[in-house]
């Protein structure tokens, strides 16, 4: 690879830095952009149904600033923006904005679309890297700074013209501030509040964005620590940061910006946005929640968000996307499965004792960092059967999908017969595909010895006596046995057949309740050299524990 082509990020000279040592304790300002930055980067941008669907689930998820659209870019934005403020769509307690480049014609069509509105934001930007000025605009930084200068003079003398008595903010960003000479970007932004003049009731949107993400997140935390402390005005300004994602690492820059200072952050819901994206405002929020904060946003139906999302972007949201995606709470690997399943146990146990609904109970479960009932997920996903899986994950699924409580060792024979399977025919195990394997396995009356009858005909010294009819081998006999219960009873019975069992352990649960309850009986058997285990199920519980004999006697013949 030509890695020579490339030169390493250079670093920001802060040796006092102050943010590694802090903690987010509160929600930032969340701006959504899904609007315009996501909107821009779409392979088919958002018809205007779309784009009302994707307004309309930003306002009932909670976020308070939205930006609506670059209205100079096409008529279909501009007529969007128009529709938002004819149509009275904006709720009081939300700020609409628009961006526009620092062009004057754009500028004046960008504050025309906001005519009428109540309260609405111009967001103005101009590049102030050094490439940019040299390669794309061809300027030096004195008409880099001036751009932005008069662009903010437009926007200016343009609201007051159009807008009357909006109650109207500005944004300024330094477009590719990532890569911008810090004191040059203070210096640009100093500037435009020179013009904006912020003050009391008069605040400012300074939003320093990482355009191409290209450092790592500390550097850029560094940064935004850096304009924090040097920037005048600061309790008027708005410290924003609108982190993109080309190296993957845009939501750790985010979170690391918020500890250096900024208050308001800026992207996309499930990261979409130009190439890689911008941050995930989903993950960050969620984040937030993770740790006990209130993230100020409602996520508590995050496939309803996400199908929004795919319909308004078009694009499909990954199947590991960060809380969202369809396997993010599924296990599929045994030691993970077996974690679960005893946290699960846990939990209960230890939300009874503090006599706390299971689902307030304070949450703490092996490889779940949250639960996925608090987005609006069931547990039926949390665990799925193939051949990385083992008992636990089994084990789970029969109790929670057939109501089978298997004893542990029955657990470890049962996994080696769903192995068996996945590893035969690859692929997952379905909870109804593992009962028709169970099924087979465990509770065919046969093919040896089946039971048709039993009669408990006496107890003598406190022995029972047991007569059964079977079917050995397709023929019906009758049988008779003696022993300590109606178990040693019937296995002394099948000795007169020539079938030889002794019972190793016995276990048994009741299925359901009420008057058609039935109980499970499990019985581990040496039959022969074997040792294997039998179930039955049955409505009679004697019957059920001698099905279960017969379970494991059949599959020992078999
Ligand atoms: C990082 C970001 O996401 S920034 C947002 C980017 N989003 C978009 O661009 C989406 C919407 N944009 C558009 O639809 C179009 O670009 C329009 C309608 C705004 C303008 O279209 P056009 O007038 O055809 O111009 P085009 O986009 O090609 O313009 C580039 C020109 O604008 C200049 N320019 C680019 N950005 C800015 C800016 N922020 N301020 C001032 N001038 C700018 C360029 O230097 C170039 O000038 P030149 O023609 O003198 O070389
Ligand atoms: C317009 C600005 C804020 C932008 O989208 C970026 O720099 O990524
Ligand atoms: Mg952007």
């Amino acid at each position: 690879m030509p890695f020579g082509r490339y030169t390493s990020f250079p670093t920001v000279d802060l040796p006092d830095r102050a943010w590694p040592g802090r903690t987010v304790t509160k929600a930032p300002r969340w701006l959504s952009t899904d609007l315009r930055d996501g909107n821009q980067a779409l392979i088919d941008p958002m018809s205007s149904a779309r784009k009302l669907a994707m307004f309309e689930l930003l306002v009932r998820m909670g976020y308070k600033e939205i930006e609506v659209g670059f209205p100079a870019a096409s008529q279909t934005d501009f007529d969007f923006i128009r529709q938002l403020i004819e149509e009275d769509r904006v709720p009081d307690d939300v700020q609409i904005s628009v961006l526009t480049q620092a062009r004057e014609e754009l500028i004046e069509r960008t504050v025309q679309s906001l005519a009428g509105a109540p309260r609405a934001t111009v967001h103005l930007y101009n590049a102030t890297a050094p490439l940019f000025r040299r390669v794309v605009f061809g300027i030096d930084r004195a008409e880099c700074k001036a751009l932005a200068v008069e662009g903010t003079q437009h926007v200016m003398k343009f609201a007051e013209q159009y807008l009357g008595d909006c109650d109207f903010g500005y944004q300024y960003s330094p477009e590719i501030f990532i890569d911008t000479e810090l004191d040059f970007a203070l210096e640009v932004c100093e500037a435009v509040m020179d013009v904006w003049q912020p003050g009391p009731d008069r605040e400012i949107v300074l939003n320093l964005p990482s355009t191409i993400e290209r450092s790592t997140p500390n550097v850029y935390a560094d940064q935004i620590e850096w304009m924090s402390r040097n920037l005048s005005r600061r309790e008027h300004v708005a410290l924003s940061v609108h982190p993109h994602n080309d190296r993957g690492t845009a939501v750790a820059s985010a979170e690391l910006a918020m500890m250096a200072g900024a208050d308001r952050v800026e992207g996309c819901l499930f990261g979409n946005g130009e190439r890689t994206g911008n941050v995930c405002l989903v993950t960050l929020g969620m984040n937030l929640f993770s740790q006990g904060i209130d993230p100020e946003i409602d996520f508590s139906d995050i496939d309803g968000i996400r199908r929004t999302v795919e319909y308004c972007n078009q694009l499909p949201v990954h199947e590991r996307h960060p809380y969202a995606g369809d396997l993010v709470y599924t296990s599929f690997s045994g030691s993970h499965q077996d974690a679960i399943k005893k946290g699960f146990d846990a939990l209960e146990r230890d939300a009874a004792q503090a006599g706390v609904p299971v689902g307030e109970y304070r949450w703490a479960l092996p490889y779940l960092p949250i639960d996925p009932k608090d987005v609006g997920r069931s547990y039926e996903a949390v665990i799925r059967v193939n051949s990385q899986s083992g008992k636990g994950g089994v084990a789970y699924i029969m109790k929670t999908e057939h109501s089978l409580d298997l004893p542990r060792k029955l657990q470890i024979e049962f996994s080696r017969v769903v192995q068996e399977h996945t590893d035969g025919e690859g692929g997952e195990v379905t909870p109804e595909e593992m009962w028709s394997i169970f099924e087979a396995e465990f509770l065919t009356n046969g093919p040896k010895v089946g039971l048709l009858a039993h009669r408990a005909v006496s107890r003598v010294d406190e022995k029972d006596m047991l007569n059964v009819d079977v079917r050995v081998d397709g023929e019906i006999r009758e049988i008779e046995g003696i022993g300590n219960g109606p178990i040693s009873a019937f296995v002394n019975a099948l000795a007169t057949i020539g079938v030889h069992a002794r019972v190793l352990d016995y276990a048994e649960h009741a299925l359901s309740e009420g008057s058609d309850a039935r109980a499970a009986a499990y019985v581990e058997c040496q039959v022969g050299e074997r040792v294997l285990w039998g179930i039955g199920i049955d409505a009679n519980t004697v019957t059920a524990s001698l099905k279960a004999v017969l379970s494991a006697v059949n599959r020992a013949l078999r």
